[in-house]
């Protein structure tokens, strides 16, 4: 699977406005994706508008599915997102079941992943929307992601901490839980020293708000993993 070699990807929110100009830089920053994805205010529209700004950089482009509206043709990956400690089977395993019912004939195992995520900041919206339970201990937070690649198998796990940096020691555990496990970290990465440290236990670092609030930030992210 493409994205197994992944170190860095860059998330862009397709409700969040970016110029072209800092687009650029992006593209040549030397990240190895773009993720394209967000809670609040996406829709195929938006989603499209993005993705078209992107396909043609000959960077790897991937849809983190939120919505049933986003599923849109194209993509060089999808992302089908599954949150292990949603307050409510619908974010677990609901809202995915109705989507087959209608997109089930198009489905290609080959460029479509079952992302397991940990949801671990309360602050955040995809906390708020999925009910999540954020209050973990450690023992929880490593036995809902054993769960995930163990008993799931899930091909990767997303440990989610949108708009704050996780706490290291989860991430360490989970890492020391799991070492064949494909880990993504996503959550407050801000500069070289974040990345860094995130990077040297997940396999893929996600970032996302830096880019629209210091994309020099966003940039430094890059050079800190090669
Ligand atoms: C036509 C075609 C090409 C078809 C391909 C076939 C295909 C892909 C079939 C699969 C269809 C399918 C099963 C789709 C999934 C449908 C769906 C809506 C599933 C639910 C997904 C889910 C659990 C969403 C919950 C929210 C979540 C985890 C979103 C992921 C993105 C995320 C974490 C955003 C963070 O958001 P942000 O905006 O940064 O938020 P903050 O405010 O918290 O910062
Ligand atoms: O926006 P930030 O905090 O960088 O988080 C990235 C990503 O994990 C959000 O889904
Ligand atoms: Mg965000």
């Amino acid at each position: 699977m493409k994205f197994l070699s992944w170190r860095h990807v860059f998330k862009l929110d397709p409700n969040k406005p970016l110029t072209d100009e800092a687009l650029r830089a992006l593209i040549h920053s030397g990240t190895d994706a773009f993720l394209i994805g967000g809670t609040d205010g996406v829709d195929a529209e938006n989603t499209f508008a993005i993705y078209a700004r992107v396909r043609d950089a000959g960077i790897p482009v991937a849809l983190e599915i939120s919505h049933p509206s986003q599923v849109i043709h194209g993509f060089d990956h999808y992302f089908v997102p599954t949150v292990l400690n949603a307050g409510t089977p619908e974010w677990i395993i609901g809202h995915q079941a109705r989507a087959f019912e209608r997109y089930g004939h198009f489905f290609d195992p080959r460029h479509v992943t079952a992302q397991g995520y940990l949801v671990l900041n309360a602050d955040a919206k995809v906390a708020e929307v999925t009910e999540s339970k954020c209050e973990l201990s450690l023992e929880e937070a490593v036995a809902y992601a054993e769960t995930g690649h163990h008993l799931f198998h899930l091909p990767s796990l997303y440990i989610e901490y949108s708009g704050r940096l996780g706490d290291l020691d989860v991430v360490k555990e989970i890492r020391l839980a799991l070492p064949k496990a494909h880990l993504f970290y996503g959550g407050g990465i801000d500069g070289e020293d974040s990345a860094r440290l995130m990077g040297a236990h997940a396999d893929t670092i996600v970032v996302g708000n830096i880019i629209y609030e210091d994309l020099a930030g966003a940039l430094a992210t890059v050079r800190a993993l090669r």
